[in-house]
């Protein structure tokens, strides 16, 4: 999938779908859809795009326009930073972090992510000008679409039926996509987020589509897990990641994307242990070997309970071992 930041870089022409995209969970899949239709020659031209895992932005060669037929790239268009974060000057945590968008957009078949920069010039343009100038100038959209609550143009004046009315004098068709609910409530990142900060990872799964998962490399801790029994390798999960509720979990655990294992995972700052910034690690049942500067994917099966202090590493070691057989009876009613 082709991944840049720049207006000038990006491949064109586009069918886009517009908006932020965090998490992308099932209403975001449903805004995504429209654009995914595309003819055989477009499947053909998609086979020449690498994908790699880790994307930094831009270092992919587009494949020339002389080697390639003409046809529609699915594009999702999003801003960088998110214009909320922008005006407010505060960091989001994500659901998902680029490298994970990458990955999920990449599933769905779409073909290009444009990150376009926010800034106080983009943040002015109103909605007919980032129409004109920005989507069919400057991307040569043939087509878009977006979810029924979109807003954007100058203090986001412009709506989903602006934007069709604006669309619509370049023969441009707009797709309105509906607000999507599941039981009850409308699917958004933020209700997501209030089911993980809940422990509720059913409820999560429910609305993003997929387990939740955390993923990033084994990096070295106090070493004091050996001593009790309990080696965990510590997974550095990018910065702004938006973890669960602190405690501890059943999880499934892949590692380089491919071993299934099995495991417990504790998130939280270790007051036992006197930690003092927020920690995510892995115990792997029944395994023994080297994790230190692997990449792990740890996928949250189920939250076992609250982190606790222990009056000492004795009673620690003796509730985990508790926390394994719990997260075992979870995890084996599940793969049986
Ligand atoms: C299943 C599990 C549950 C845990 N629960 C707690 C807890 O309730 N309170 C706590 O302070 N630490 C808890 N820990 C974290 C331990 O304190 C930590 O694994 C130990 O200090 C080893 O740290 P190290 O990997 O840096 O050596 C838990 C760890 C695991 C694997
Ligand atoms: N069953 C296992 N689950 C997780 N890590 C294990 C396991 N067996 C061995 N290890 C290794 O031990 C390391 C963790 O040991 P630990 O004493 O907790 O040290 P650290 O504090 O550096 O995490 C892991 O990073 C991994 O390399």
């Amino acid at each position: 999938m082709w991944v840049t930041s720049s207006l000038t870089n990006a491949l064109t022409p586009t069918a886009i779908a517009l908006g932020n995209f965090d998490g992308i969970h099932l209403g975001h899949q449903e805004v995504i859809r429209p654009i995914l239709h595309r003819s055989k020659n477009q499947e053909e031209v998609r086979s020449f795009l690498s994908y790699p895992l880790s994307v930094p932005a831009d270092t992919q060669t587009p494949i020339s326009s002389a080697d390639r037929p003409e046809h529609i790239y699915s594009t999702v268009v999003t801003f960088n930073p998110h214009p909320q974060e922008f005006f407010t000057g505060k960091k989001r945590s994500l659901l998902t972090p680029l490298d994970e968008k990458v990955q999920q957009l990449q599933a769905l078949g779409v073909d290009q992510l444009i990150r376009i920069p926010f800034t106080w010039n983009l943040a002015s343009l109103s909605p007919q000008d980032f129409v004109e100038k920005i989507l069919i100038q400057q991307l040569c959209c043939q087509q878009i679409s977006v979810g029924e609550n979109f807003c954007f143009g100058k203090q986001r004046t412009g709506t989903a039926k602006d934007l069709k009315a604006i669309a619509a004098s370049f023969d441009i068709p707009v797709t309105i996509v509906p607000i999507y609910a599941r039981g009850g409530d409308r699917i958004s990142s933020s209700a997501i987020r209030q089911a993980l900060e809940n422990g509720d990872l059913q409820r999560a799964q429910e609305l993003l589509g997929r387990p939740y998962t955390l993923t990033g490399t084994v990096v070295k801790g106090q070493q004091l897990g050996r001593t009790i029994g309990f080696p965990t390798a510590n997974v550095a999960v990018p910065a702004e990641k938006f973890l669960p509720a602190n405690g501890v979990y059943a999880v499934r655990v892949f590692v380089q994307g491919v071993d299934n294992h099995l495991g417990v995972m504790n998130i939280g700052v270790r007051p036992t242990v006197s930690g003092t910034h927020p920690s995510v690690e892995v115990y792997l049942f029944d395994w023994s070997g080297d994790l230190y500067g692997e990449t792990l994917t740890v996928q949250l099966e189920k939250f076992l309970r609250p982190e606790k202090k222990f009056a000492s590493l004795d009673e620690l070691k003796a509730q985990i071992q508790l926390d394994c057989t719990a997260a075992k009876e979870e995890l084996q009613g599940n793969t049986k």
